[in-house]
């Protein structure tokens, strides 16, 4: 779909069509306000039933074994129903919070964790969050998309050993303003079998380019960077399960722009980080 007809399919819905007004939730222990990822609050439902949330002429590129970063995977269409989709339950219970690391300090960014309650300090070990909410649901509509991008990316590959099928019951939303950052990391709190099977991790990207480093050691001369751009989705798993990985550098481009003003994303980059435990 071209950004013009995208526009066009838009503005109507805000005008005319169904809109949700979001209540303002807040956590039963702290002052801290719902997290808004858009501007302004009221935000339209989209009919999506004619419209797919997949670029099926998406390109591929091989990374390594088991990495795969499929470029434009996900349409307008499917990034304009997933920030609807991400605000929605953000404000809500559960919802966008402001972790701490292992260290006990602020993690510089925005998160929530869907289907399953997971946070950078303790892990899975406690099913719910400090101020006694459950983990939001990880919708229907996410966990096929994330299959989708696994089968596609698997259809790039000659031998589909090298990347396991997986379904996902926990979803790692992060929302990065510019000037946000993730260390270097492994994800590997998931259960040992999900780990010793190597089933991958599907990460989407929506708005700002983001600088993803990752490589097989802790060592930062060693690593590789690619760009995610909205609409990215990187694969890792197989033999790249375990990779270390971080998210150093934001950037806007004409085509962020774009998709900050249509979606009225706050400038920054949500990613989704689907995991099968
Ligand atoms: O934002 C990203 O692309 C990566 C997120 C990530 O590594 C994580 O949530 O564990
Ligand atoms: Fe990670």
């Amino acid at each position: 779909m071209n950004h013009s007809r995208l526009r066009g399919l838009i503005k109507p819905m805000i005008q005319d069509g169904p809109l949700i007004k979001l209540k303002r939730w807040y956590h039963n222990d702290s002052i801290e306000e719902p997290f808004s990822i858009v501007n302004p609050i009221m935000l339209p439902v989209l009919n999506d039933s004619q419209y797919s949330w997949i670029n099926k002429n998406a390109s591929c590129q091989i990374l390594g074994p088991g990495m795969i970063l499929l470029k434009n995977y996900i349409s307008l269409l499917g990034q304009v129903n997933i920030v609807n989709a991400c605000q929605y339950l953000g404000m809500g219970p559960g919802g966008f919070y402001v972790p701490n690391n292992r260290y006990g300090h602020d993690l510089r960014l925005h998160m929530m964790s869907l289907g399953r309650n997971w946070d950078p300090a303790t892990g899975y070990e406690k099913p719910c969050r400090s101020d006694g909410s459950k983990p939001p649901p990880l919708p229907n509509q996410l966990v096929h998309l994330a299959k989708a991008v696994v089968e596609e990316a698997q259809a790039h590959l000659d031998d589909d050993d090298e990347l396991p099928s997986m379904c996902p019951d926990v979803c790692v939303v992060n929302f990065y303003d510019m000037r946000s950052r993730l260390g270097l990391h492994q994800d590997c709190d998931e259960s040992s079998d999900s780990l010793t099977r190597g089933l991958p991790v599907v990460s989407i990207s929506i708005g700002a380019n983001a600088e993803f480093w990752y490589g097989h050691t802790r060592d930062e001369n060693k690593l590789d960077k690619v760009i995610l751009e909205s609409g990215d989705a990187l694969i890792f798993g197989g033999k790249s399960r375990l990779i270390f990985h971080g998210v150093r550098k934001l950037n806007s481009s004409w085509s962020t722009t774009f998709v900050h003003e249509a979606f009225h994303l706050t400038p920054g980059r949500l990613s989704l980080t689907f995991r099968q435990f």
